[in-house]
């Protein structure tokens, strides 16, 4: 592997242009939180991360890399870079209602807040409004990844992709496909209408070759869709090789009720797996109710779970049992699902997971209850890994983009208090992973940069 050592040859040419000194907090394959004492780390022009290694080191990597060592960064005792998190669920379409409107379960939700909201977005500037300020948040608070629903109306969702592109965070986005919907009948298209528009929406985002904003296939869920819709949907991701996104088993009544819809099919897992959009690019949020055999075919197709326990708290539907995922092998990644959940925030992601293992575990001693080591892999490289984007980002690996976040957990009127004992030179192993652990407790008042593929996204530029 390349990184520790002599640089890769083809990354040799490229000269670094940031180089940064201090802790780095972040997930490994083998190790769910590894923290790096003391290291230097490059990105390059065109913000890669060229080399990871000791910080004794950095006179020779001067040399290697060209840089002059007065120009490396050097962050503070109290400060650590992190991978940027990745919320791989959200609607962004919902964030105007986050925080009211959780006093319904999923289906009446669904129909007396969601449509309604959502059918307002073939207004372009009602749409503008809104997506720039769910960017702005989600960015501030450490989402340097989004996988996102927007509504079914295609040229708010190209909207979307724009915004997210100026702002510069890392983005699927999907315009929302429904041809069923008896509630709420003005909020849905007619079948070919939602494949041509599918279609469009799918050619005008490629068409404007954005660096880190795809097209994501995204079917509702199985009680919104047609079996002709889902099957041409499952086409045209096939054909054009892309993500799919959707939702599976987060209620009870909703697993009832897919049964009825679709009395052929084994379970809620098999109508999606029947349709061609159970792929190794898939991500269902939820989960909830799926049996083990379920997950077995989650794992055999490599499709992955979102896990949004906010949302799942929140709107009372059902507590995923995180570790059983796990120990099927099922690629795994923490969502927000705004607005189902009522916070932006991945931190309160991490939390939540955390909150909802602990229950589990009070109702089975035999549970072995999620660690934050684990939740945070669960909101970075787990993430990553759901959206089938960790050749790209999800930790500091040589050769992956640098989508980082610069804490600062020293921050006047901050959210967390730092105690004594953590003078620059004599700071133990122990402080350091303190000042790690401390972002459990922390918020966006801690998160002082923000790097998408090496441009700093957070503060906002004036645009
Ligand atoms: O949490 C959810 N939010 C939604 O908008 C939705 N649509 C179908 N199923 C859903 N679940
Ligand atoms: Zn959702």
């Amino acid at each position: 592997p390349k990184g520790r050592g002599e640089p890769a040859a083809e990354l040799a040419v490229m000269p670094v242009s940031t180089v940064y000194r201090g802790t780095l907090a972040h997930s490994t394959r083998d190790e769910a939180l590894q923290i790096l004492e003391d290291f230097v780390l490059g990105v390059d022009a065109e913000g890669k991360i060229a080399f990871i290694e000791e910080g004794q080191n950095v006179d020779s990597l001067s040399q290697t890399w060209g840089f002059q060592t007065s120009d490396v960064i050097q962050l503070e005792q109290h400060e650590f870079l992190m991978p940027g998190m990745v919320d791989t669920h959200i609607h962004a379409s919902q964030y105007s209602y986050s925080g009211t409107a959780l006093d319904l379960p999923l289906l009446d939700w669904l129909n007396t807040y969601t449509f309604p909201v959502e059918s307002r977005y073939k207004d372009l500037d009602y749409a503008r409004n809104v997506y720039t300020k769910v960017l702005k948040r989600t960015l501030r608070n450490g989402t340097t990844t989004a996988c996102y629903f927007a509504t079914i109306h295609t040229d708010a969702s190209l909207l979307l992709g724009q915004i997210a592109d100026d702002f510069g965070q890392r983005a699927l986005v999907g315009k929302v496909c429904m041809d069923c919907n008896s509630t709420v009948p003005y909020y849905k298209e007619p079948l070919k209408e939602c494949k041509d528009e599918t279609l469009r929406f799918i050619r005008e985002l490629l068409k404007k070759e954005y660096a880190h904003v795809k097209p994501v296939v995204t079917p509702r869920f199985a009680v919104s869709c047609s079996s002709s819709l889902l099957h041409t949907l499952g086409k045209i991701a096939k054909n054009n090789d892309l993500h799919i996104q959707s939702h599976i088993s987060e209620n009870k009544e909703e697993v009832k009720l897919v049964k009825q819809l679709f009395p052929d099919c084994k379970s809620y897992t098999d109508v999606y797996l029947k349709h061609d959009l159970l792929t190794d690019k898939t991500v269902m949020a939820h989960g909830c109710y799926l049996s083990d055999e379920e997950l077995k075919i989650f794992h055999e197709r490599g499709a992955a779970i979102s896990h949004c326990p906010n949302s799942n708290l929140s709107l009372a539907s059902g507590m995923l049992n995180v570790r059983n995922v796990l120990n099927h092998k099922v690629k795994l990644g923490l969502g927000t699902d705004v607005a189902g959940g009522y916070s932006p925030s991945m931190l309160d992601a991490l939390r939540r997971a955390m909150d909802t293992s602990k229950v589990l575990s009070m109702q089975d001693a035999q549970h072995q209850t999620l660690t934050f080591e684990e939740a945070f892999r669960l909101a970075t490289l787990g993430g990553s890994e759901a959206l089938s984007l960790d050749d790209q980002t999800g930790n500091f690996e040589v050769g992956k983009d640098f989508d980082a976040l610069r804490v600062n957990m020293c921050i006047p009127g901050g959210p967390v208090d730092m105690f004594p004992g953590q003078g620059p030179k004599d700071i133990s192993l122990l402080q350091v992973n303190a000042c790690v652990f401390d972002i459990f407790a922390g918020d966006d008042r801690n998160i002082a940069e923000v790097f998408v593929a090496g441009r700093r996204v957070v503060p906002f530029p004036d645009l």
